[in-house]
């Protein structure tokens, strides 16, 4: 192995404390940063990750709710609940867990929730502040991805060539325009791309998004580049594993994430970071 590691549970405890003491900091002044988690219906996967949020609430100190409802909820009954959490004073984050049932449109949903508490930075205003450069919410799995690259002394990455593999609304898209704000040369790659090596081996970082395994692969990867896997796949074994074919590339790669303990708990992270974030400005505001 020639990468270094980016350890996302180390990096991630560290930040962690920087939320806790913050949020005691608040607290003092009388005002507890809250998060509301939405879930609708029963996927297993869903409910894994919401308990791992709202676990993570606790230690840092948030005042959290959890809301689960049937997969029968009605997407008028859904909206009703987010109107009352945006008006919520307890509430400074609103998170509904994707995916939702199919009779509910996930779009509508999203844009119901108010951009003040959108921490997940999924609301189009949200993408727009990102893309214009204005104070928004950042989605937290790219905004957790650019943390890495800070924790590496990336934090500019003027000369540098970023690729994103990947051009969803809540990873891509976002990443390619945090890239672009730390003043990378970005290349957004897809599956219409003709020649998808030919553009990851000319990166000095590159960021996989696609939900596939084995997107990237050794010889795709120029020598000491960074590594970043936000993929979330199940091996024949049914392990937890990234886009990235990790023991090929950790031989090429300067510094690469692992999946599980990489890009993940980072995300959990950064949206404490956002929820601590919306409550500050509730606190400055009140000033
Ligand atoms: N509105 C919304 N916001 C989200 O941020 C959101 C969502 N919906 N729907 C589902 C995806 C998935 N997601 C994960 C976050 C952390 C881990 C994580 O911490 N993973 C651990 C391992 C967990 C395990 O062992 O299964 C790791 O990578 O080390 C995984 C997945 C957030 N999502």
């Amino acid at each position: 192995m020639t990468a270094q590691l980016i350890d996302g549970n180390a990096l991630s405890k560290q930040l962690r404390a920087e939320v806790a003491q913050r949020a005691a900091a608040l607290t003092a002044r009388g005002l507890k940063p809250g998060l509301a988690v939405v879930l609708v219906g029963d996927n297993p996967a869903s409910a894994v990750y919401v308990r791992n949020k709202v676990k993570a609430c606790e230690d840092v100190g948030f005042h959290s709710v959890l809301e689960k409802y049937e997969a029968t909820l009605s997407e008028a009954e859904l909206l009703a609940r987010i109107d009352a959490l945006n008006n919520d004073p307890a509430i400074h984050g609103i998170l509904v867990q994707l995916p939702l049932p199919k009779h509910i449109d996930d779009h509508k949903v999203i844009e119901a929730i108010s951009p003040l508490k959108d921490v997940d930075g999924f609301h189009v205003a949200s993408a727009g502040a990102l893309m214009v450069g204005e104070v928004g919410f950042k989605a937290c799995t790219p905004y957790g991805c650019m943390k890495m690259l800070e924790s590496i002394g990336m934090a500019d990455l003027r000369g540098k060539h970023a690729v994103v593999i990947g051009r969803s609304n809540i990873v891509g898209k976002p990443m390619a325009m945090m890239l672009l704000a730390a003043n990378a040369t970005v290349t957004i790659t897809h599956s219409g791309t003709a020649d998808l090596a030919a553009m990851t081996r000319q990166a000095d970082v590159i960021v996989a998004a696609v939900g596939k395994r084995n997107v990237l692969t050794a010889d795709m990867v120029k020598p000491g580049a960074v590594v970043i896997d936000v993929g979330m796949n199940r091996n024949d074994e049914g392990k937890l594993c990234g886009d990235v074919d990790f023991d090929g590339c950790k031989e090429i790669a300067g510094f690469i994430t692992p999946v599980p303990g990489g890009v993940g708990p980072m995300t959990i992270t950064m949206l404490l970071v956002n929820t601590m974030e919306a409550a500050e400005r509730v606190a400055a505001a009140a000033a």
